[in-house]
């Protein structure tokens, strides 16, 4: 049997010396001494905020085959991935700083391994934020927890503007110029420290969504019947870089109650259709009023998510499309509100919300 070892991960930002450092310890309950290893992790993170000032602290416990303390710092030097933790509304993401080369420093497998909520850090996905391309500041990839590779996120680029100012010591009103998937969206950090992004356009061609339900003459499926599980559902497919089936109820149905929906039953089922080739995420919603919407979401790749910021901006265009809102909305999502603005001069959408540090952490790979 091997020996239990624990490594402690002490994260540490100071306002005076200005300075994010790393402690490492190892832990062997067979020896009493406390063996700590400390070194600098990065040059100059702000420190301004009482957060910042904040200790945070992490983790890891696993059981070594051979109980030398050599044996397990060996392991610590062949690789630790270093990450921040943020949420978006609930919606949340393992961020890494991989602005030193253009491949992300984990391959999808290692990804979904470090979202698993009970044998990983628990996640919804990972974020890399890259090198930008084509004139861009940066590129953002990201893996979704079942390791799928999606074209964009909405409150994962939220995130990613407040990982960016942290990595860049910057304080304030930013916008950053951010190559995706889904081609170039512009986050802006405002001065309450939410994040206004410029989402683009909305893709409405069926085949560019994608999807195989009959294109109505403008090429676009507004309002259609999807026969799943015997149920007809009325759908309207929107792309905002990445599939969205979105659905205000059954042929005939009432408005729909989305609290007594049975997600995790349905959800798989649209996700997985046969007219969605590259898989969907569905967002059912209910109306509120012309301006309120509520929604919750089955996610591509991730399943039921507390919210979805691409989701929330296909429904206002959805919405809009089938006449039941206007083109600013508040979209409830069971982790909070966002602001959506489908703006007609110049057809893009406007996505307002919240992004909040969780912790800061390392893992050995
Ligand atoms: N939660 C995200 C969307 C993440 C990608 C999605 N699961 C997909 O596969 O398209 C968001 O906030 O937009």
């Amino acid at each position: 049997m091997g020996a239990i070892a624990a490594t402690i991960s002490l994260h540490l930002t100071s306002p005076t010396r200005r300075s994010l450092t790393f402690f490492t310890a190892s832990l062997r309950p067979s020896s009493p001494i406390l063996k700590l290893n400390s070194f600098h992790a990065a040059a100059s993170p702000r420190a301004t905020s009482l957060r910042e000032s904040a200790v945070s602290c992490s983790m890891s416990v696993e059981a070594v085959e051979k109980a030398s303390p050599a044996f397990f710092l060996d392991r610590i030097e062949a690789g630790f991935l270093h990450f921040v933790k943020y949420h978006g509304l609930g919606n949340d993401f393992i961020l890494v700083d991989n602005r030193d080369s253009s491949e992300p420093k984990i391959s999808p497998e290692q990804a979904a391994k470090l979202c698993d909520r009970n044998f990983g850090i628990g996640a919804d996905g990972v974020i890399f934020a890259l090198p930008g391309i084509n004139g861009t500041d940066y590129t953002m990839r990201i893996y979704n927890s079942d390791g799928s590779e999606p074209e964009m996120c909405g409150n994962g680029v939220r995130c990613f503007a407040r990982f960016i100012a942290e990595l860049e010591n910057l304080q304030g009103r930013h916008s950053f110029k951010v190559h995706t998937g889904a081609g170039l969206i512009v986050p802006e950090i405002q001065e309450d420290g939410k994040v206004k992004v410029d989402m683009g356009e909305p893709i409405l061609k069926a085949s560019d969504v994608p999807t195989r339900l009959p294109a109505n003459k403008d090429q676009s499926v507004i309002k259609l019947g999807l026969n799943v599980d015997g149920v007809t559902w009325n759908v309207t497919c929107v792309s905002m870089g990445n599939p969205h089936c979105i659905t205000f109820g059954t042929e005939g149905g009432q408005n729909l109650k989305v609290d007594e929906l049975k997600l995790a039953e349905i959800g798989p089922k649209f996700e997985n259709h046969e007219v969605f080739p590259a898989r969907t995420n569905t967002e059912f919603v209910q109306v509120f009023t012309r301006s309120h919407l509520k929604m919750r979401v089955w996610e591509r790749g991730a399943g039921a998510t507390l919210a979805c910021g691409t989701g929330a901006c296909a429904v206002v265009v959805a919405a809009v499309l089938e006449g039941r809102a206007e083109r600013n909305c508040t979209v409830d999502l069971p982790g909070g509100p966002l602001q959506i603005e489908w703006r007609q001069e110049n057809n893009h959408i406007y996505m307002t919300g919240p992004a909040e540090v969780v912790f800061y952490g390392s893992v050995p790979l």
